[in-house]
């Protein structure tokens, strides 16, 4: 058997075999050395010692009790400046930069950098001639998987989101995520058709022809229709994008968006179409201040204004409420200026899968006292113009999301969770404990330890046998969720970093683009900057602006 199926080498150290029997730890650049990168050197030490263990520094930044603390930080600019650029490196420094690992291989490639047709793994899968499918823990066969979607997600009644998370923050998620996460089906889970990153390719298309046929090629604005007196995404009549609707919606029917996948709900299509006017709105103001501008220059610096509003939200309104910190997060690119930083970008499988949040969605929808069953919201698109978008929104931001947590996935979601653990399966993901390890968290010792529910966690020691045998997906669904967060610990530490990286490596955050004149001057750098959700949707709405934000009022 591969002796390096034990992943004995710790502290990011490289297992390489050495003969049928034997291997060599490769600590090269990791700070660490000995037969298995197991010591510090003194730097490294000194490293550990200053930092917080990582539940430490969650507990400091996200109690009530410390809230104070942050109050007065929050508004000394030079320390916030600091602590913003400190989360900033060490959460993208734990990203690797260039890619260096495919799902195709357990060793570096130069492939792993230069295809991007590949998502990025943050750890190698685990080798093919090991004694488990885990590596040496665990039983010779996974559990059936059916019976883990029935006896761990299924869910019986609805969990609502502990912090009052409400379906603006689901469909946000839903919407925001699919720019990037695009598992090219047709070639398997470790590949992707997507862009590697914030490219609002959700909004503008995929690729040049889609954008062309979304264009009004006028003022620089995008194709709308109108409909009782709002403006709304055209029908594909109009713009003959490639759309994924099922047969019995009818062409006329069918309304033409940047994501071809986003037909599948009325969440997705108000978010669509609130984002389709803030760019058109964008386009006006440019052109007011640019009349000398063509519509080719008006179109691509709205593009970038959009782009730059939408990490401006992500940071600063949708991270800063999921991660529940005390302490403000700010989208401040100049703070990495000088600094050694990357700007690139590699979407990584592993971010795809912890990322898959369908126990936020609710069983039934409910739209200003009309109850939508889901079978009658999934691609129903005359909901949004029956009741208008205000409606809409004011529906979403009041009803709660559900709680990220086992027993809670919506029936229609169950096959989704399936896939999800058979595509983990395929990809050969290592157990979930080495990457807690790689994210510097304490292996779980115990199912007792990885979750809260006593029979769960003796139902999963019968199946898996060991918990260094526990599956990706599988324990992020069960794990306990930390004091005060709305996640386990495992996808705030994996996914902070790859989220933090995705966001702050976009090319707009580099010296050269991050000025004025990029977006049209200060007027359209002033957009990005004073950009927020509450702003996006109250600025595109008629009537009287529902109360918008991630949580129910
Ligand atoms: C009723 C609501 C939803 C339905 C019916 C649904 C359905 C699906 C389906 C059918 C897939 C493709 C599954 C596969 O074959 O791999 C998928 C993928 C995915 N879903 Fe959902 N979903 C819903 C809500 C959400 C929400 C709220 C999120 C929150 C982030 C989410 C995140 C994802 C992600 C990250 C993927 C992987 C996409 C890819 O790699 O192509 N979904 N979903
Ligand atoms: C991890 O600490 C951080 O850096 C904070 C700011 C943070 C950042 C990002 C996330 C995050 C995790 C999973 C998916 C999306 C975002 C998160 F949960 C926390």
């Amino acid at each position: 058997e591969n002796p390096c199926c034990s992943f004995p080498c710790q502290n990011g150290g490289v297992c390489m075999t050495m003969g049928h029997d034997n291997y060599l730890c490769d600590c090269a650049n990791t700070g660490y050395y000995g037969d298995y990168c197991e010591t510090a050197t003194f730097w490294q030490g000194l490293k550990n010692l200053l930092r917080p263990h990582p539940d430490t520094t969650n507990h400091l930044l996200t109690d009530p009790g410390y809230k104070w603390i942050w109050d007065v930080i929050n508004n000394i600019p030079f320390l916030h400046s600091v602590l913003m650029r400190l989360i900033y490196l060490l959460r993208a420094e734990m990203v690797d930069s260039p890619a260096v690992y495919t799902s195709a291989h357990t060793y570096v490639t130069f492939e792993a950098a230069a295809n991007t047709s590949y998502f990025m793994r943050g750890l190698p899968p685990v080798p093919t001639d090991c004694p488990t499918p885990m590596g040496v823990a665990g039983k010779s066969e996974l559990p059936d998987v059916d019976y883990l979607v029935e006896r761990l997600f299924r869910r019986h009644t609805f969990t609502a989101e502990t912090y009052g998370s409400n379906l603006l923050f689901t469909f946000f998620a839903q919407h925001f995520t699919h720019m990037f996460f695009k598992t090219d089906v047709n070639r398997g889970a470790g590949f992707t058709w997507g862009g590697h990153g914030v490219d609002v390719s959700h909004i503008y298309g995929p690729e040049k022809d889609t954008e062309n046929k979304l264009r009004a090629f006028k003022d620089g604005r995008l194709k709308t229709q109108t409909i009782n007196g709002e403006e709304w995404p055209p029908l594909i009549s109009q713009s003959p994008v490639k759309m994924l609707y099922p047969a019995n919606v009818p062409r006329e029917k069918q309304f033409a968006i940047g994501h071809e996948f986003f037909g599948l709900l009325p969440g997705l299509f108000v978010y669509a179409t609130i984002w389709l006017r803030e760019h058109n709105r964008v386009c006006d103001v440019l052109k007011s201040v640019h009349p000398e501008w063509d519509d080719e220059q008006l179109f691509q610096t709205a593009k970038l204004v959009i782009l730059g509003e939408t990490i401006k939200i992500v940071v600063e309104d949708y991270v800063q409420h999921l991660s529940r910190y005390n302490f403000k997060l700010t989208f401040e690119p100049e703070l990495l200026f000088g600094q050694s930083f990357q700007y690139q970008n590699r979407i990584s499988v592993e971010f795809n899968h912890l990322y898959h949040w369908h126990p936020l969605m609710p069983d039934r929808f409910n739209i200003s006292g009309r109850l939508y069953e889901m079978p009658e919201f999934l691609f129903n698109t005359d909901v949004a113009l029956e009741h208008g978008l205000t409606t809409m929104v004011d529906s979403f931001a009041r009803q709660p999301a559900g709680k990220m947590t086992y027993h809670n996935h919506a029936n229609v979601t169950l096959e989704v969770a399936k896939d999800t653990i058979l595509q983990g399966r395929q990809l050969r993901l290592q157990p979930l404990n080495e990457y807690r390890k790689k994210f510097r968290l304490h292996p779980h010792t115990s199912f007792g330890d990885l979750t809260d529910d006593r029979e769960i966690a003796e139902d999963l020691e019968r199946l898996y046998g060991d918990i260094d045998a526990v599956e990706f997906y599988v324990g992020l669904m069960v794990e306990a969720h930390r004091p005060n967060s709305m996640f386990g610990p495992t996808i705030i530490e994996v996914g902070g970093p790859f989220s933090v990286k995705g966001l702050m490596s976009n090319p707009i955050c580099s010296p050269k683009y991050w000025r004025p004149s990029t977006f049209g001057g200060d007027v359209g750098f002033d957009i990005i900057k004073t950009a927020s959700l509450k702003k996006l949707f109250c600025r595109n709405l008629k009537g009287e602006c529902p109360p918008v934000s991630f949580s129910v009022p």
